[in-house]
């Protein structure tokens, strides 16, 4: 078998099993080091290492603050060899597990015992806008499927009203563009965009091979997560109203 683990669909929850990638590459992941250290957010990541218990199945969210905690677990892992395996919501996060030495499984075998994501906004009841890495379906998957999920971010994460700071991200299945459209303008959208790629022409192709759009609303209400998810051809939003989630706060200062 290659040692490269995308066989037929390249999804990281579909990963065998015990296998690392053994890849030069992936062990010099240079974005991997450049992702920002604060101090703060280095706390939350000792505070999430903490809670791994030998033999846990940990869900791993996607962005630069899920990184440092995985960073802070991997060391309590290898420090106290524990036996750990993680379910990766993205390719990057699978990238980093394994760069890591951290083992994977997958939902196929195993449900998560806890899990760990960062969000890009978060309301006084908790809701959230996630998505900014475009991997809001498998971190809601994960998330759905996990016994506990614990959310880290910093107050500059924490707003009064969704939509101030984020658009919606909606993941939409390409045909189905021009239906999408019309029904989130129906729904009140008032902005909607094509997530852009960058380092290549043209828009985001999602891990689902899938269109990422970025939608504004004036106001979003509490049934917006089903509403949007309702219409034929969004495979999921970064939506995420009345989760049981437990938040935790890296003070910035
Ligand atoms: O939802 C996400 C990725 O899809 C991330 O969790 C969210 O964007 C936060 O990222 P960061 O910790 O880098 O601020």
């Amino acid at each position: 078998m290659s040692s490269y683990l995308f066989t037929t669909h390249h999804s990281p929850l579909s990963i065998h099993p015990n296998m690392n990638w053994n890849s030069n590459l992936i062990n010099n992941l240079e974005w991997a080091d450049k992702i920002i250290n604060i101090e703060g957010k280095q706390k939350v990541a000792a505070e999430i290492a903490a809670k791994v218990k030998d033999g846990d199945i940990i869900g791993v969210g996607s962005g630069s603050t899920s990184y440092m905690a995985l960073v802070a677990i991997a060391q309590r892992v290898k420090d106290e060899k524990l036996n750990v395996k993680a379910i990766p919501t993205s390719v990057e996060l699978s990238m980093f597990c394994s760069k890591l030495g951290l083992p994977m499984t997958t939902l196929y075998e195993h449900k998560p015992d806890w899990l760990f994501d960062g969000a890009d906004e978060v309301d006084p009841d908790q809701s959230l806008i996630k998505g900014r890495g475009g991997a809001m379906f498998k971190e809601k998957l994960l998330i759905s499927s996990s016994v506990v999920s614990y959310i880290i971010v910093d107050d500059s994460k924490m707003v009064d009203k969704l939509g101030s700071k984020f658009p919606v991200p909606i993941e939409v299945f390409p045909q189905a563009l021009p239906y999408v459209e019309k029904e989130l303008k129906s729904l009140g959208a008032t902005e909607i965009a094509i997530r852009p790629a960058k380092g290549k022409d043209g828009p985001i192709i999602s891990e689902n091979g899938n269109l990422v759009l970025d939608c504004k609303f004036d106001e979003i209400g509490k049934s917006f997560e089903k509403d949007i998810k309702s219409i034929t051809g969004v495979i999921e939003s970064g939506l995420f109203i009345g989760y049981n989630l437990n938040i935790i706060m890296a003070s910035n200062s």
